[in-house]
């Protein structure tokens, strides 16, 4: 069995990126940059006001001194002319500063008398001046490609004057769940043994959420005809196809037996983690196929860990990115861990991540509260609440 480390390496090794396609900035959100975006213009565009005040010269902005006021600047409306010395000019947040003037004080600290203001003490060396293009200057790259447009990027995207942009195609991933015993949720009941199938929504949610589309959510009873078909079938819709169950070695365990005669080219198959041991992945010419356990939890946890930088991989973000683990406090104690490298599921509080009580891999209800995964090395001695442990958000 190879380490996460070493699958990870090698199904980012063996992903490549989806061919681009221009959009408006409508449709950006989520999406990855496939060409980086230059600014059109300058941000600030000029020397802007960062407070509501009166523009003035510092060095005249004595306490007590009485200055004329000779005009108004705000945003969208800025003062005409030139402001002199013993002047000041009424300024709003976001108006363009006035040639003449170097320095903003806040309103709070303005006593006025018709045309004329003066400030008291306290209002301190701030100029509260924003400097034209301190943000961005006209021709600099704002976001590079790779960039994920998420809401804090839209904000930059924007602001930089661009209407359109250049983006990976969004991946289109079929979901296929295999099982003599699954069934469609709402209608599990109607049989004795049967099991709702509830891994692919978790996947195919997991995998809009990292910018795909699904393409199709199959299921398939253990034949492998008909396996072989929605293989097949799957290949033919998507860019890249999920296969959940069947992933072991068991009889009835079909996943990697539906693609023998398509082509696959398996990179690795069984992995030292818990959950998760029997996740495999390989390629289909160039479409990447990712086989997941059954068992919901597993499922999860392995989307979690390989479908979410496989996704961003093929948008041409770094799927390395994806899965960074960084310190974090646990809130409570852990026993020690076992031989295979463990995910161990957990909710954020404010004492740190606490561990689900639950820590079964056919678990469902414990997925709905637990949004971290904390990484523990092989033969990890026991924790301790209060320590730093590695964690993401899953
Ligand atoms: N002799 C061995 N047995 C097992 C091993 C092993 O190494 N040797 N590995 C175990 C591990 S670890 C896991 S995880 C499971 C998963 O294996 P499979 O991928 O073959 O999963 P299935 O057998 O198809 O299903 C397991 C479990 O999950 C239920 N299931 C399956 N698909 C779904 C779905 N889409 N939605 C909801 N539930 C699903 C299924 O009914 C089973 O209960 O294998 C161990 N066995
Ligand atoms: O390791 Mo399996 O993935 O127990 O659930």
């Amino acid at each position: 069995m190879i380490s996460y480390d070493e699958a990870l390496a090698r199904l980012i090794g063996a992903v490549q990126s989806l061919p681009g396609e221009a959009i408006g900035l409508d449709a950006a959100e989520g999406r990855t940059l496939a060409k980086r975006v230059v600014a059109a213009i300058d941000a600030p565009r000029a020397d802007v006001s960062a407070m509501d005040g009166y523009a003035v010269r510092m060095a005249e902005a004595r306490a007590g001194d009485w200055l004329n006021l000779v005009g108004e600047a705000a945003a969208g409306a800025p003062f005409g002319g030139d402001m002199s010395s013993g002047e000041a000019v009424r300024i709003f947040t976001g108006a363009y500063v006035p040639t003449g003037a170097d320095c903003v004080v806040m309103q709070e600290y303005a006593e006025r008398n018709g045309d004329r203001v003066r400030f008291r003490e306290g209002f301190g060396p701030a100029r509260h001046i924003r400097k034209r293009a301190g943000d961005f200057a006209k021709g600099a790259t704002v976001l590079e490609v790779g960039q994920r447009l998420t809401p804090r990027a839209m904000v930059a995207l924007a602001g930089a004057d661009i209407a359109g942009i250049e983006v990976t195609r969004r991946p289109k991933v079929a979901v296929v769940a295999t099982g003599d015993e699954l069934e469609q949720p709402g209608s599990a009941h109607l049989s004795p043994h049967g099991l709702p199938e509830s891994g692919s929504y978790g996947v195919g949610a997991l995998a809009m959420s990292c910018g795909a589309t699904l393409a199709e959510r199959m299921r398939g009873r253990d034949d492998l005809d008909v396996l072989s078909g929605l293989a097949r079938r799957a290949l033919d819709i998507a860019d890249c196809v999920v296969i959940i169950g069947g992933a072991s070695v068991g009889d009835h365990d079909l996943a990697r037996p539906m693609f023998a005669g398509i082509g696959l080219h398996e990179h690795f198959a069984r992995i030292a983690i818990k959950p998760g041991k029997p996740v495999w992945f390989g390629m289909c010419g160039d479409k990447p196929v990712l086989g997941l356990p059954g068992n919901p939890t597993s499922a999860m946890v392995t989307a979690r860990l390989f479908l979410v930088p496989l996704l961003a991989a093929m948008q041409g973000g770094n799927g390395a990115d994806e899965v960074r683990f960084m310190p974090q406090i646990l809130a409570a104690d852990l026993p020690p861990n076992g031989s295979r490298e463990a995910f161990v599921r957990a909710r954020a509080t404010e004492e740190g991540l606490l561990p689900a009580d639950n820590q079964e891999s056919g678990a469902q209800a414990p997925l709905a509260s637990s949004d971290w995964l904390i990484r523990r090395s092989p033969n990890d001695g026991p924790c301790s609440s209060g320590q730093v442990v590695r964690a993401i958000r899953f």
